[in-house]
């Protein structure tokens, strides 16, 4: 469930009369999603979505998110865009929260992963990475490698009761990623610039088979362009038992390099970022799995899943050893 604060009927009229929006006809709360509350509102002209920012999201950072939107729509990426009000004003408040409408995307994410979704999802990935290119402003990535150590300290000895013995492997695997990060002391960097840096099938949408957009850009950032491959293979990529498909590995990567070949350097060090982007959700998880009081509206996600995606990884080398 993802509405966390309630918006009257009086302060959501008196919102949109800033807007050149129609009249409205319907606002309802949107259960998915996690971070922020959502609305799907009807008016005499057509859909929307209202979202609130809660707590989570920095505030100062919300211009970058809704910027980077508007140029990746403007570039032809299929993705919600920020609706100004009559006066040009794309980041309001409402309910004491901020707030932004933005367009509507038909379509829905797919619940089963099949191998015809792999290779639009590369191919959007690479659009996304090249309109990005246009982008100037940099975010750093606050949930990047230097996040990880001490997002594991927060979790104190609590993680030890979710599985025992889990800080010890987190921290074995740690030493043998960190000091191979492409950028990290010694090692040769990879291209860079904006990524979406969270491109899970909740995120990416499709009506019948054809790809219809990309939602959700509260977690882009500006990082190595390979890495956010490297979350699509965690999160696209494995069944509910944790078994890998390569080929839908083979089909994201063919649809991404269709757009944006991949430099060399890039394909061989997909393994070390296949292992980071596992350690960043499994850290993230982890962290709201003990931070998130059983009885909250919102439903955490298994930190564990992500364990096993990262042993996985840590088991393979090279992209051989993943069939790809
Ligand atoms: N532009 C959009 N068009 C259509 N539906 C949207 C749009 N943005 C969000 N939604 C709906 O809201 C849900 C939650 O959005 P999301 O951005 O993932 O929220 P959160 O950031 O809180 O996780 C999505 O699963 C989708 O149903
Ligand atoms: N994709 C992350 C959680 C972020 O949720 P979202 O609803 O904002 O996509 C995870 O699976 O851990």
């Amino acid at each position: 469930m993802a509405v966390y604060t309630d918006v009257s009927d009086e302060a959501l009229t008196a919102f949109l009369a800033d807007y050149a929006l129609g009249d409205l006809t319907e606002c309802r709360g949107i259960a998915e999603g996690v971070e922020n509350s959502n609305f799907l509102l009807r008016t005499t002209q057509g859909q929307f979505i209202l979202t609130l920012y809660e707590k989570r999201v920095n505030e100062q950072e919300l211009p970058w998110f809704l910027e980077l939107m508007q140029h990746l729509a403007t570039q032809g990426v299929a993705c919600p865009q920020p609706v100004a009000d009559k006066a040009g004003q794309m980041l309001k408040v409402l309910a004491g929260r901020p707030a932004a409408i933005t367009t509507f995307l038909s379509g829905a994410w797919p619940k089963v992963i099949h191998q015809s979704h792999c290779r639009p999802l590369g191919q959007v990935l690479a659009r996304l990475h090249l309109a990005g290119q246009s982008y100037a402003p940099l975010r750093v990535n606050g949930l990047g490698p230097q996040a990880w150590r001490p997002l594991l300290a927060s979790c104190g000895t609590a993680a030890d009761d979710v599985l025992p013995g889990l800080t010890d492997e987190i921290e074995a695997a740690l030493a043998r990623i960190l000091p191979f990060w492409p950028g990290a002391d010694g090692q040769p960097d990879l291209p860079r610039g904006q990524i979406h840096a969270d491109l899970f099938p909740d995120n990416v949408f499709f009506l019948e088979d054809e790809l219809s957009g990309v939602i959700d850009f509260y977690f882009a950032c500006s990082d190595l362009l390979a890495y956010d491959i490297a979350i699509c293979l965690n999160a696209w990529c494995f069944d509910a038992e944790g078994r890998f498909n390569a080929r839908f590995a083979q089909g994201i990567l063919r649809g991404y390099e269709e757009v944006r070949p991949l430099a060399v350097a890039e394909k061989k060090a997909l393994p070390v970022l296949a292992r980071g982007a596992a350690m960043r959700f499994l850290l993230t998880r982890l962290y709201d799995w003990i931070n998130t009081p059983a009885d909250a509206l919102v439903t955490r996600k298994d930190p564990l899943d992500y364990l096993k995606r990262l042993r996985f990884h840590l088991a393979r080398e090279t992209l051989d050893g993943y069939g790809l």
